[in-house]
């Protein structure tokens, strides 16, 4: 019988009165499936636990949490033979929303039970895995200023958001890729993986989680009409057509900036670099979905 092993991080969700182990007892299927509950300690735990997991055996590790824990088990499981699975419990839910996990505990729980295996493609940014997305500029900063924030949540992402959108500056860059050197301001520059941030905000619609290419939305400047757009863009997945932004496809990408730039890794905030090495390798981790 398969085995499946649940990290759950306990900080997760917004929605902290849930007994997450008790749910997971309660709706998996024990006639398919073996299981172990295991919970993190500490920000970066559910990278060692999925490593050991793995390392261990099981099939299926599987993370409770949002797309930070995500990312973190992601990245432990990396170059192993266990698949990454999702019982999505975060704010935007990015990659189980791309993947079509079930939003609800009790349907994820029992989707992880009698999954469809399928490898999919890994991003890495200055030599950090991504799954979803990663980018540059005023995305990242306002994950900064959210990790800050005190309260979580889609409404405080959005007050965030406008507050930090009143003083905020681009900042030149150079972004090397297919051959070609392209000299522009950054005000956000997005690396796709996946179509979505979370929350169905489409930055990227027509990514393709397995095609071997990263997806750039590159938005030089945001002056307010603009932004009206790229709003709209993002909710209704049109942003390619609204012409609000510019794309570009490719599997290597070279970043010179000529200040520090903030960048964030599956929207968490990452730290500001000067120097972006971005690249996609293809088909590099099995999902369970
Ligand atoms: N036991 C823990 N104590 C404190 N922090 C933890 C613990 N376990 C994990 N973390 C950290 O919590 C952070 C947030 O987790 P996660 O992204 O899964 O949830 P979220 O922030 O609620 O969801 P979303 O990213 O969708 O808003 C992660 O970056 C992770 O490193």
């Amino acid at each position: 019988m398969p085995r499946i092993c649940f990290l759950i991080n306990p900080k997760s969700g917004t929605d902290r009165r849930q007994d997450v182990p008790a749910l997971i007892a309660q709706h998996i299927d024990k006639s398919v499936a073996d299981y172990e509950i295991r919970l993190t300690e500490y920000a970066g735990h559910a990278e060692t636990l999925a490593r050991q997991a793995a390392a261990e055996g099981f099939r299926t590790v599987v993370a409770v949490g949002g797309d930070g824990t995500v990312n973190e088990v992601g990245r432990g499981l990396l170059g192993t033979a266990a698949a990454l699975g999702i019982v999505p419990r975060g704010s935007g839910n990015g990659l189980a929303r791309h993947l079509r996990i079930p939003l609800a505990l009790p349907a994820a729980v029992r989707r992880m039970c009698r999954p469809e295996f399928q490898r999919i493609d890994v991003g890495h940014i200055n030599g950090r895995a991504f799954f979803c997305t990663a980018g540059l500029g005023f995305d990242a900063h306002v994950s900064k200023m959210f990790a800050q924030a005190g309260t979580r949540g889609l409404s405080t992402y959005v007050k965030v958001a406008l507050r930090e959108y009143r003083h905020y500056q681009p900042t030149a860059v150079a972004v090397t890729l297919n051959g070609q050197t392209l000299h522009t301001d950054c005000y956000v520059l997005a690396f796709a993986n996946a179509a979505q941030y979370g929350n169905n905000a489409y930055i990227a619609p027509l990514a393709d989680i397995r095609d071997g290419l990263l997806d750039l939305c590159l938005i030089d400047s945001l002056p307010i009409v603009r932004a009206v757009r790229v709003s709209l863009g993002l909710a209704l997945g049109n942003l390619p057509a609204s012409g609000a932004a510019v794309f570009h496809t490719s599997r290597h990408i070279r970043v010179q900036a000529a200040a520090p730039l903030g960048f964030h890794i599956d929207g968490d905030y990452a730290g500001d670099a000067q120097e972006f090495e971005v690249a996609l390798t293809p088909l590099a981790l099995e999902v369970a979905k």
